[in-house]
């Protein structure tokens, strides 16, 4: 329920997946109202399930465009009703699943400039769009236009060096490739292409907002050192596409003042700044105030590491974004596909299905386990492409199998140990004043937190994320506030909570680590080489 009474606020917006959220943050950055609209339960009209249709060929996968909309109309109207004080919001700005794509037809924008206060605004913008059923980032459909843009631009570490990833199926310039060759008639009377966060400040602008450089880098399009379209990408994906896409900005910038549809039905005041939306992961970053020299990881079914990158060193794995709260530095993001499912099978063959025997085997086994080391992929790992368990002894044989207590140390370590390797891969470096952020179900055990303080050589702090990339949309939008005047965002959020300490590296770690982790890079690329055959 919002509190009565006056209170300046900023709001944060997520359209993600599976729901549009809002968070209301006033000036001592307290969250004191949040709603959610969950698609599948709140809005059975369009029979999605996790907020998506995924069709018969297994591949494609879309979203409907107006159930978006929709969502956001029950927000603000529940809002409304709820009497909530629009006039006290000062700006907001908001995050959207990355990678996916809004098409607005020929025509829209007079639409979406000379809204009605009196009527709801899908009711208005059901004919503005040419492709109603929007590709989001689980599709994976578009191969063969990933292998069309990559030998456009000279191969997939030419493109990874260009945009910050090889070419993936869910990002943007693939899709919009696969429209133009599949939907010609479709993309001839589209006469702007946003990301799902351009899209959604656009809303709220009542104009088309331009991309900005954070959520642009996801799109194989965007040359994330000079901050400007690729020529090459843009041409090899689709005819007259910059145009369609207007000109990127700084995720710092405001974009514009709201529409007066806003002020008109909802109240809000005609300044309300709106701040350039960005991808829900950038939005994320800036939600958990990482800082440079920090890491997060969000140890979940699988795990994500979030970096701070001042140097980045664009590879075939992993993703390099222009940074969302420094235009000067960038962030990455690394994904591991075996996370919290294989922590789970090993504690259920080696610690009888119990946690606490698993931290208990943790505690009694030594830091570098005796130099024995594992690799456990149940399910085909991304970071690197390796499939199944390999086990080496303290001479570098292969083994097969290790006594229990042996065999959870050895997953855990190696885990983290692949993490610092493919993280300093991408460029990064443990600094000094480096902070791990730790989020997800494993980080509530302790145990495993010391492990990851020990391999990587730094304090490791537990921050609750639930809302991350609507918070650090509402920090976001407080820092737009402040554009002009060079004020950091780390300035801007500095009354925000603090994160937890929960563990701190054991004396000796690094002595440990830095003797083991070339071995385990070392092991990681024989398996590859086994794994991928001899080299041509
Ligand atoms: O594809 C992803 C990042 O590259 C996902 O995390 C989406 O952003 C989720 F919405």
């Amino acid at each position: 329920m919002a509190e009565r009474g006056a209170r300046r606020c900023c709001l944060g917006w997520d359209f993600s997946t599976q729901q549009v959220k809002v968070v209301a943050v006033d000036a001592e950055l307290n969250v004191f109202y949040e709603d959610s609209v969950h698609f599948d339960r709140d809005l059975l009209e369009f029979g999605t399930q996790g907020g998506v249709h995924v069709h018969e060929d297994g591949l494609t996968v879309t979203s409907p465009v107006l159930m978006w909309v929709q969502a956001l109309d029950t927000i603000l109207e529940r809002m409304k009703a709820l009497d909530f004080d629009f006039s006290q919001v000062l700006a907001l700005s908001g995050a959207g699943q990355q990678h996916g794509s809004v098409f607005w037809k020929t025509g829209a924008s007079q639409v979406l400039t000379n809204l009605s206060p009196d009527l709801l605004l899908h009711k208005q913008l059901q004919a503005c769009f040419s492709i109603k059923d929007s590709p989001v980032w689980m599709d994976s459909s578009t191969i063969a236009q990933c292998r069309q843009l990559e030998a456009a631009v000279g191969g997939a570490q030419a493109l990874s060096s260009l945009t910050g990833s090889r070419a993936y199926e869910r990002f943007t310039g693939n899709q919009i490739a696969k429209i133009y060759q599949q939907n010609p008639e479709a993309y001839s009377h589209t006469e702007r292409i946003s990301l799902v966060s351009s899209f959604a400040a656009s809303l709220f602008l009542g104009s088309y907002s331009p991309i900005d450089y954070s959520d642009g880098s996801g799109m194989n399009l965007l040359q994330i050192q000079d901050k400007v379209w690729s020529q090459a990408c843009l041409s090899a994906c689709a005819p007259h596409l910059e145009e369609k896409l207007g000109s990127p900005v700084p995720s710092c910038s405001v974009v514009g003042a709201i529409s007066s549809y806003y002020v008109q039905r909802y109240g809000f005041p005609p300044g309300c700044k709106v701040v350039a939306f960005t991808g829900d992961n950038p939005a994320s970053l800036a939600g958990m105030r990482l800082e440079e020299g920090d890491i997060a990881v969000s140890l979940g079914t699988s795990d994500t590491l979030f970096l701070w990158l001042q140097e980045p060193m664009p590879a075939l794995e992993g993703h390099i974004f222009c940074n969302p709260v420094d235009p000067q530095h960038y962030m990455a993001l690394l994904c591991f596909k075996n996370g919290s499912l294989m922590r789970e099978k090993i504690r259920d063959e080696s610690a009888s299905c119990s946690w606490s025997d698993f931290s208990e085997a943790l505690r009694s086994t030594e830091m570098g386990n005796g130099g024995n080391l594992g690799f456990y992929f149940d399910i085909m790992e991304i970071t690197p492409e390796i499939i199944g368990r390999h086990r080496f002894n303290a001479e570098n044989l292969k083994v097969s199998a290790f006594p229990g207590d042996v065999e959870i140390r050895a997953l855990i370590e190696g885990q983290f140990m692949a993490k610092r390797i493919h993280a300093e891969g991408l460029g990064y470096r443990v600094m000094p004043k480096t902070k791990i952020l730790a989020t997800g179900g494993a980080s509530h055990n302790k145990d495993i937190l010391q492990v990851l303080a020990d391999v990587f050589g730094a304090p490791v702090y537990v921050i609750d994320t639930a809302n991350s990339a609507c918070v650090g949309s509402a920090y976001r939008a407080f820092h737009g506030l402040a554009a002009g005047t060079d004020l950091p965002f780390s300035e801007v959020v500095k009354l925000a909570p603090n994160p937890q300490l929960a563990a701190t590296p054991s004396s000796g770690a690094s002595q440990v680590y830095e003797a083991l982790l070339p071995q385990y890079a070392k092991l990681e690329q024989r398996i590859l080489a086994q794994t991928r055959g001899p080299p041509e």
